[in-house]
């Protein structure tokens, strides 16, 4: 048995964030363990090439539930497996979302979460390294390195006049506290190579002689003394013991799956799991939220566009010099849109694409296309992570119930009419000619409707699974401690009470920096 005062289970990005900080105190000894491996692919590094790793051993390679608003079709639901989590495969968009997004975190959870109260970790987060705008709204000064596109491709430029013309408003910088409009992608990159959570936080801190990094060293599930959590089992049987408290950081999926499996969520689940129950908490696994995406995506006559940028030259380039297309995360360029004008917010993202994303990326191209994916940020429907077992080798039954309430299905096909008119823009005129599946071209909404229900995927946003509240019935209190039983905390993308209407990773590495505070504060306490 190995003790600890801390032991954070997952890597990813708030577990890389959390281990480096809590170990920033010499006196206090941090464990923090991982599933999957080190990041060592060369893949990890080179930005366009994220999809190659899926479904390989850096991914947990879910797959949902039967989607009955999606045809019933089930859908392929990567996540991170390695140090660094899905900061180490993601398209390291770094978009924190809107001011409203965080003020009904902060009605849900208290002032503290609110814009205003969450705002200062985002900049103790980053380190801005463009100009411009970029200088008043970052920090300058943090671990996570946040660039602007080094290289964009020549199509981008066309979807940022297309959006001009529309007469969108054009953002200097897009994390500005109301974004609305359009603007170029930051990206957690430095010098054109991806920046993950693991660089920014864990590999500085791996020498300090109080940090214990675990990898390949799967959580099985809690161990308790009485109704405090006192630390973690892994599959092969070693305990890992926790003097202060256990913080999982497991993700949305993996944070709600191991609650479960130690016998915290809605009694009658657990039950029919075949799980004992040690505290009743029936939201865990419930309200799960994700973004939505659908791809307009149609061909491009001239060969400039990302597909087949894999070439030597290409490869040379980057590895010399850091550029090149190699450097694109693929959804270099967005505008925040609304589905109906007469809202406060915009409802809908656009991410261009300056190649035919389809299929998650997994299939290479064979054709020039370029792509405006369509992004439902504040869907209405929602769903659940459940046991399917009661073993953690088991994969929990994903149902993120996409497209169950009817609103989301309108505002999607809302927002691909937008795309098209920007497709349709003059500044397009030399790169788009016709469509490509399984996108069908301008139909009747009714068609439409079914070809969106036909082939939306996942954003890879998951969310809301493990909610933190003011209320008795939230999994975790606002200082993100699970009800109901002692020295445990969650603390990952799954506590968020409601999805932002920007990306999750940035938001989830500002809620694991106020997190280390209150954690450090209450052990002072
Ligand atoms: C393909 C893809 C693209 C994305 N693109 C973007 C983007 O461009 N911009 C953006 O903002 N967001 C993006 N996201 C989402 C964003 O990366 C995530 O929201 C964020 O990283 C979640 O962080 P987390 O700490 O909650 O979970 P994760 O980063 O998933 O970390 C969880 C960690 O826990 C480990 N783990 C799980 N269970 C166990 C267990 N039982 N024992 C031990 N370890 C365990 C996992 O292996 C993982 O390393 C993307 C995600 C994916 C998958």
């Amino acid at each position: 048995m190995r003790e600890y005062d801390y032991v954070v289970v997952g890597a990813g990005s708030a577990g890389c964030v959390l281990a480096a900080r809590l170990s920033e105190d010499p006196a206090v000894r941090v464990a923090v363990v991982e599933s999957g491996g080190r990041d060592r692919r060369p893949e990890i590094r080179i930005p366009a090439a994220f999809p190659k790793l899926f479904k390989t051993s850096y991914d947990w390679n879910f797959r949902t539930a039967e989607q009955h608003g999606l045809g019933g079709r089930e859908l392929y639901w990567p996540r991170g497996h390695v140090v660094g989590g899905c900061s180490s495969v993601n398209a390291m968009m770094w978009v924190r979302g809107h001011r409203d997004d965080y003020d009904a975190w902060g009605d849900a959870a208290g002032d503290a979460w609110s814009y205003d109260g969450i705002e200062p970790y985002f900049r103790r987060a980053e380190r801005w390294t463009g100009g411009g705008e970029g200088r008043s709204v970052y920090g300058t000064r943090g671990p996570m390195v946040i660039s602007p596109p080094r290289d964009p491709n020549p199509t981008t430029a066309a979807f940022l006049d297309a959006c001009r013309h529309a007469g969108m408003a054009e953002l200097a910088e897009l994390n500005v506290p109301e974004p609305d409009g359009f603007s170029l992608t930051p990206v957690n990159q430095r010098a054109g190579r991806r920046w993950s959570t693991a660089d920014g936080y864990l590999k500085p801190a791996a020498r300090r002689r109080n940090l214990d990094i675990r990898t390949g060293a799967r959580v099985r599930r809690l161990a308790f003394e009485g109704g405090r959590v006192r630390g973690v089992v892994t599959e092969a049987g070693t305990v890992l013991r926790a003097r202060r408290e256990v913080i999982l950081s497991a993700g949305a999926v993996g944070s709600p799956h191991l609650l479960m499996l130690s016998g915290i969520g809605d009694p009658d689940h657990l039950r029919e799991a075949g799980v004992p129950v040690r505290a009743a908490s029936p939201d865990v696994g419930r309200h799960l939220r994700d973004h939505l995406s659908t791809a307009v995506t149609v061909r491009c006559p001239l060969p400039v566009t990302l597909t087949g940028a894999d070439t030597l030259a290409n490869v040379a380039r980057f590895l010399l010099a850091g550029r090149g297309p190699l450097t694109s995360n693929v959804g270099e360029a967005v505008a925040f849109v609304r589905s109906t004008p007469d809202l406060a917010a915009p409802d809908l993202e656009l991410i261009y694409a300056p190649g035919p994303f389809v299929d998650h990326g997994l299939t290479p191209p064979a054709e020039h296309g370029v792509t405006i994916g369509v992004i439902l940020l504040q869907p209405a429907s929602e769903g659940r992570v459940s046991l399917a077992g009661d073993r953690v080798g088991v994969a929990p039954r994903i149902d993120p119930g996409y497209l169950t309430d009817a609103s989301d299905l309108r505002r999607l096909v809302a927002g691909v009419r937008q795309a098209e008119a920007l497709l349709a823009d003059r500044a397009f005129a030399p790169y788009t000619a016709g469509p490509m599946a399984p996108y069908p071209g301008v139909v009747d909404d009714e068609a439409l409707a079914r070809a969106v229900r036909g082939s939306a995927q996942t954003l890879y946003h998951p969310v809301g699974t493990c909610r933190m509240g003011a209320d008795e019935g939230s999994v975790t209190d606002p200082r993100l401690r699970v009800r109901g039983v002692e020295g445990l905390r969650v603390v990952d993308a799954s506590v968020m009470p409601g999805i932002t209407r920007g990306h999750t990773q940035a938001p989830t590495v500002a809620v694991a920096e106020k997190a280390a505070e209150l954690i450090r504060q209450d052990a002072r306490a």
